[in-house]
């Protein structure tokens, strides 16, 4: 059974991004143990908004909230200087592409240890034996020959072990991985997310998946939050996703395409106004 004693508690998340008329994110509440949660919805529902906003990312947006409270971080009220501090050690976030998240200058090991040591004190050397003990950990053979490389010169599935390896370097008690595997094939992508589950669960880490993908978020998540247009319009168990109540959800569900199913074109979603106007009441759930 997953640890579900809040490490993460967001109370009424609202975020604005300058310039824009409408809220990106209205209202999002949720709690977070060390367990897995998923954020599913369409592009443009708002997903990564609240990935970057728990991490304080958002310079060019306005973010409001009841509560944002991390351990024993007050997210909402900490400073640039005290952010600095958790984030990339305490909480971090894997992103889609290592094509655009590592350094392409810089060898792999030299960015890890880098990185590493921005947070601990300790040698050069020190921190190369971490990363090299990292890289095995995500099932890199060769991890000596791995260090040296650049980042061009490693596969897609490669340079994604490299990324959730130095997310996981700091030993963080939260991470966020924004569409971990997307940028990959898909023989590549089971064996990635194998990966970084089985290291979430052996770490009692704390895991936010965001995905388009509501299979990934079936097997590799315990909880799950449906966005749409910005809100939160559903919240349940992983296992209890094909008994979805939501409108939006079931129609997501109804495109999912199935091996051996109907060879009939898939129905398209059909939205409703009303989703957006009902939404206040059907996150008030999702405050788990
Ligand atoms: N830096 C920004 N400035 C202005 N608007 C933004 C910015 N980033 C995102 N938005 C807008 O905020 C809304 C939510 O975007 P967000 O990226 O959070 O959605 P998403 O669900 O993660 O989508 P995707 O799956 O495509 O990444 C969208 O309408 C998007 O255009």
């Amino acid at each position: 059974m997953p640890d579900t004693q809040p490490i993460l508690s967001v109370e009424n998340l609202s975020v604005r991004y300058q310039g824009s008329d409408t809220p990106a994110v209205r209202n999002v509440s949720f709690t977070l143990g060390r367990e897995r949660l998923g954020i599913v919805g369409e592009s443009g529902s708002g997903k990564s908004t609240v990935g970057r906003a728990i991490l304080k990312l958002l310079p060019s947006a306005r973010l409001t909230a009841d509560r944002m409270q991390f351990e024993d971080v007050d997210i909402l009220n900490a400073s640039e200087r005290q952010m600095l501090k958790v984030r990339g050690r305490r909480m971090t976030m894997i992103l889609q592409d290592p094509k655009f998240s590592l350094n392409p200058i810089q060898r792999c090991g030299a960015q890890m240890s880098e990185a590493y040591r921005t947070h601990f004190r300790c040698t050069k050397a020190e921190a190369r034996a971490k990363t090299v003990k990292m890289l095995e950990a995500v099932q890199i053979r060769d991890p000596e020959r791995v260090y040296d490389l650049y980042p061009h010169e490693v596969s897609g599935g490669m340079g994604q072990r490299v990324m959730i390896a130095m997310m996981l370097l700091t030993d963080p008690d939260l991470v966020i991985a924004d569409e971990p595997t997307s940028a990959l094939d898909v023989t590549v992508r089971l064996n990635v997310l194998d990966i970084l589950d089985g290291l979430v669960r052996d770490r009692g880490i704390g895991l936010i998946t965001i995905s388009h993908d509501l299979n990934l978020v079936r097997n590799y998540c315990d909880r799950v939050l449906i966005m749409y247009a910005g809100q939160v319009v559903e919240e349940l168990a992983a296992r209890d996703l094909d008994r979805a109540t939501h409108p939006y959800t079931r129609g997501l569900l109804a495109a999912q395409p199935r091996i051996g199913g109907p060879r009939q074109p898939l129905p398209v979603l059909a939205r409703q106004d009303d989703w957006k106007a009902a939404l206040g009441t059907a996150n008030k759930g999702a405050q788990a």
